[in-house]
């Protein structure tokens, strides 16, 4: 159970304490308006003798909305921590998988676990538990004072009172199938409409929006339906409720009528006090109901984060070393890694030496961004193991490891923010010279020169779009400030303008001075001019060496330059 170790022992204290005075004030409040009601009407009493009373009801009655306020207070409260705390677990559950995994899967569909289904667990503590707390105290409290004046309208209540709790179970049995398929609904439609949104250039150059318009279209419905099974459910329970204990209250009422005027076993001012107080009793007892029909919803919703959360988490683990000498030398001795069932890289043994500039290069799909990425620990190493100075890489400090490291991948991620902001994120205490240094370094000077608020150009989502070449000129300079002593490059597969090209050539050759630099290479004169190349296919290194020795000796090699037109032409992976 997910939600209930979230509520603390003094809410529970304080609940009990709010819901015995509230107990107190209903049965004071019943008290009081049938001594005023018996002195004015029986006793003839004057204005002035019963203003005590009345002044005595005003306190109990602003009492008893008082209590309700607290306990309302109380429950949101408890709400609020227990949901902060929760969204702390999930955002913990996501961000504990490798970056490259967590970022798998529908974004939208997280987005929703992250809020809409945390934010449904809040009716259990704001509602489902007071009121729980409420209807065990309030009743019991007024079924005592009942059977102390009249045994027999005692004994019909405890008769009658089991019906509500039987249909609340019932139908809460039905409303948690319902809830669970609302929220199913739910998911996917979120899941859906984010998509599509993310999606929406590549649907509309396929032609393929109109379909899409129709299928968020059947989902909306899907959700709209299932949201009216959960009301149509709620109401026939609120009905049922209302039957139970107008039928119960009616039965009261017949049994004191008898007595009094009938038997003569019974005063006006005792059945009048019965009568007063039979209500609330099932007043209590229905809020329960609508209570527990909240939270049902929040244990589905429960139920769903639970599930989530105890799917297995592939932790990366890191220790406290740090780097001895800079540019580092990596070494990797049967390094393996599966996505799933087949293995994407397998067996890659290689050596990487301090300061030297390392090309990988292999078909589309031979597994080169995975093997950058477990390089970079983005990923987990399933086998095999990867050595940076002679020291094991998980026995590295996460910040001493990636504050060594500049990762400029193909699509760089852009923050929705300024040009200033985006370069300065890599180190936040840098100076405004060290960014416009940095700017300059990676080749961004031209595109600020041409924006009117330059550097503080606001970009990303919101803002200025940046060209594949502009975003990966924006990560080059946030790796120019940071001076990495590894950099890890995944060279664009499109083309580029050749004045770009040239640009990310230069600036990264700069970077690399004092570096080791690994990058997996499409272009010609890239691959030409590294220390090493690794070839791989299939997820396997196929061959070690320099273009001279590889052209010459090694097949898939060959074929791969062979692609190239002699050797001559970009981007041939
Ligand atoms: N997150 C993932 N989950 C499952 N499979 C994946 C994932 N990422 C990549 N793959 C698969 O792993 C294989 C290797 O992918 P990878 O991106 O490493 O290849 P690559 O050599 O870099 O290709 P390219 O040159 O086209 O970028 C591919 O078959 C790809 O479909």
């Amino acid at each position: 159970m997910l939600l209930k170790p979230l509520i603390k022992r003094q809410t529970y204290i304080q609940l009990s304490i709010v819901s015995i005075v509230m107990a107190l004030t209903i049965i004071a409040q019943a008290y009081l308006i049938v001594s005023i009601i018996e002195a004015i009407f029986l006793s003839n009493a004057s204005f002035s003798a019963i203003l005590p009373s009345l002044g005595l009801l005003l306190f109990v009655i602003s009492l008893r909305a008082g209590m309700n306020y607290l306990n309302g207070v109380i429950g949101l409260h408890a709400a609020n921590q227990a949901k902060k705390k929760l969204r702390n677990r999930v955002l913990s559950h996501f961000t504990k998988q490798p970056v490259d995994l967590s970022s798998q899967g529908r974004s939208g569909e997280k987005v929703t676990q992250l809020i809409n289904v945390v934010e449904q667990t809040d009716s259990y503590f704001s509602q489902y538990i007071p009121k729980m707390i409420q209807a065990t105290i309030v009743p019991l409290a007024i079924l005592a004072i009942i059977f102390t004046q009249n045994w027999v309208s005692g004994v019909i209540i405890l008769l009658t009172a089991p019906f509500i709790p039987l249909f609340m179970a019932i139908i809460g049995m039905k409303t948690k199938d319902k809830s669970e398929e609302q929220l199913n609904e739910l998911s996917s439609f979120s899941g859906q409409f984010l998509d599509s949104l993310q999606g929406l250039t590549t649907l509309k150059l396929f032609g393929q929006s109109d379909r899409e318009k129709s299928r968020i279209e059947d989902s909306s419905i899907n959700f709209r339906q299932a949201t009216l099974g959960v009301l149509a459910v709620a109401f026939t329970s609120a009905f049922m409720m209302e039957l139970i204990s107008m039928l119960s209250m009616g039965l009261i009422a017949l049994e004191l009528a008898l007595g009094l005027i009938i038997f003569d076993t019974i005063t006006f001012a005792t059945a009048f006090f019965i009568l007063l107080l039979a209500p609330e009793f099932y007043i209590a007892l229905k809020d329960l109901s609508s209570a527990f029909h909240s939270g049902r919803e929040s244990l589905t919703a429960s139920k769903k984060l639970e599930e989530q959360l105890n799917e297995p988490v592939e932790e990366l683990t890191w220790g406290e070393a740090s780097l001895t000498s800079r540019p580092p030398r990596i070494q990797l001795n049967g390094v393996s890694f599966a996505y799933d069932e087949s293995e994407t890289v397998q067996d890659v043994s290689a050596t990487i030496e301090a300061g030297s500039f390392v090309a990988i290069v292999g078909k589309s799909g031979a597994g080169k961004t995975t093997l950058l990425h477990l390089i970079a620990r983005l990923l987990p190493v399933h086998s095999g193991d990867i050595f940076v100075n002679d020291i094991e890489q998980d026995q590295l400090g996460e910040q001493a490891w990636f504050n060594e490291l500049s990762y400029i991948s193909q699509h760089p991620y852009i923050f929705s923010g300024t040009i200033y902001d985006n370069i300065q994120m890599s180190k936040p205490s840098a100076t405004k010279e060290d960014i416009d240094h940095a700017a300059k370094e990676a080749g961004l000077q031209p595109l600020i020169d041409l924006l009117e608020d330059g550097l503080h150009t606001v970009i990303g989502e919101g803002g200025r779009g940046l060209s594949g070449g502009e975003k990966q000129r924006v990560a080059l300079a946030r790796a120019f400030l940071k001076q990495p002593s590894i950099i890890l490059f995944d060279e664009p597969t499109t083309g580029l303008d050749l004045k770009t090209e040239q640009v990310l050539n230069e600036s990264i050759t700069k970077l690399a001075e004092d570096a080791t630099l690994i990058t997996v290479a499409h272009r010609m004169h890239t691959i030409q001019k590294a220390d090493q190349i690794i070839v791989m296919d299939e997820g396997r290194v196929v061959g070690t060496g320099q273009h001279d020795m590889l052209r010459k000796s090694n097949a898939t090699y060959q074929s791969l330059i062979g692609d190239v037109a002699g050797g001559e032409r970009d981007g041939w992976s």
